[in-house]
């Protein structure tokens, strides 16, 4: 349906502005490096025609306005500077498209009538071209024609010209805007549906299919960010690594669909037991990893602490079974100029100490100490 508009979730709303802005910045400069070409054009065939001289140098200073926002389009896009919304650009530049081709048309139904045909199919031009503009489809659609069609008419009351007998000149122009619109719609909605695959190709391959958490390539990124962040402002962050205690033993018993269940409802505690920055992900199989941004080693140990309660206190139920899980937990803090991998074969070896310990514990290793801390379970 060309009219049918496919919803973008709140989630993504700010990329698909990001999105757009990118389209509305080709668009721009596509147009710009256009209208440029086109007028030169028109310019130069408009000396050797040898038209009448009134409308001569009436034709080259409606052009001059155009010709100069096309010139400031390439000029932005080029040097960056000034920075511009590229939407309102869009608009400037559709509006004084408009304003060209209508007073064009004005210009010569008052000054050179047997030449209006020619003006019909400027208009035609023009309009299709203004519709090809607008990038969000019928919203920006309105006010890029209807405020200008307002002003023409009104300009053709005001100089006295007979709107009867424009008619015939301006119908095939006005079926232009009806035919820009479907084809502005349908792009429109092209450019929403193209958008939505891709988010959701995204999401999914940064998405663990089982846990909803995201996947181990996914944390790497944030976790490249962090030690940007930590370079650039000393920023402190800690890594929590988490293992289900025993846990093929619950897979043995319970069977593989009665362990995945045990394996959601820990991502779901862990995920409801942090702050709304950590990020919680699946490292891989049995294994849960939480990121603790602006987190100091002694405060990550107690929210280590508190996950460890919020997994092992209450049993879970799965497929009937009430099932009491435990987790033990690898605690960590980036230390400066370290790579990543550090910190996690740190973490790594904290959890190896919690396991070594007797298990359902949170045990941390600092950054160059020898002896780890350990907190035993209170269970
Ligand atoms: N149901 C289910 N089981 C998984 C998944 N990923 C890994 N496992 C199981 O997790 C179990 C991990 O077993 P082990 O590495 O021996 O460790 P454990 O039994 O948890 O014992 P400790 O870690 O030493 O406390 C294996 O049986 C894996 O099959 C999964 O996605 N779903």
């Amino acid at each position: 349906m060309i009219f049918h508009r496919t919803s973008i979730p709140p989630k993504w709303q700010s990329t698909y502005e990001d999105f757009l802005c990118q389209v509305e910045k080709q668009i721009a400069l596509v147009a710009g490096w256009l209208i440029t070409v086109i007028l030169v054009i028109y310019q130069v065939n408009q000396n050797q025609r040898g038209i009448d001289g009134n409308i001569h140098i009436i034709e080259t200073l409606l052009r001059a306005p155009v010709m100069l926002v096309a010139l400031f389009t390439l000029f932005v896009h080029y040097t960056k500077k000034p920075q511009v919304d590229p939407g309102l650009l869009l608009r400037v530049i559709a509006l004084s498209v408009m304003g060209l081709s209508l007073s064009l048309f004005v210009a010569h139904a008052l000054y050179s009538p047997d030449t209006l045909y020619q003006m019909s199919n400027v208009l035609m031009i023009g309009f299709f071209g203004v519709s090809m503009l607008s990038v969000r489809g019928l919203e920006q659609w309105w006010t890029l024609f209807v405020l200008p069609l307002m002003l023409f008419f009104a300009a053709l009351v005001i100089v006295d010209l007979e709107f009867k007998q424009l008619l015939p000149f301006l119908f095939d122009p006005l079926v232009m805007i009806f035919v820009g619109m479907v084809v502005s719609c349908s792009l429109s909605q092209l450019r929403r549906s193209e958008f939505l695959t891709r988010q959701q190709l995204k999401s999914l391959a940064l998405t663990d299919q089982l846990t909803g958490l995201l996947n181990r390539h996914a944390i790497h990124t944030s976790l490249e960010q962090l030690v940007t962040r930590y370079a650039r402002h000393g920023h402190p962050f800690s890594l929590i690594l988490g293992d289900l205690d025993k846990f093929k033993r619950v897979n043995d018993s319970y069977g593989h669909n009665v362990g995945d269940e045990v394996l959601i409802e820990t991502a779901n505690r862990l995920q409801d037991h942090v702050r709304a920055g950590d990020i919680v992900c699946r490292w891989g199989g049995e294994e849960l990893l939480v990121v603790l941004p602006d987190t100091e080693l002694d405060s990550a140990l107690a929210v280590a602490e508190k996950l460890r309660c919020a997994v092992g206190e209450t049993p879970m139920t799965a497929a009937g079974h009430s099932i009491k899980q435990t987790i033990s937990f690898g605690v960590t803090c980036y230390h400066d100029g370290e790579h990543i991998d550090t910190t996690i074969m740190r973490a790594d070896s904290a959890l190896y100490l919690a396991k070594e310990g007797g298990r359902n514990r949170a045990a941390s290793v600092e950054p160059g100490a020898g002896a780890p801390d350990s907190i035993p379970a209170t269970l």
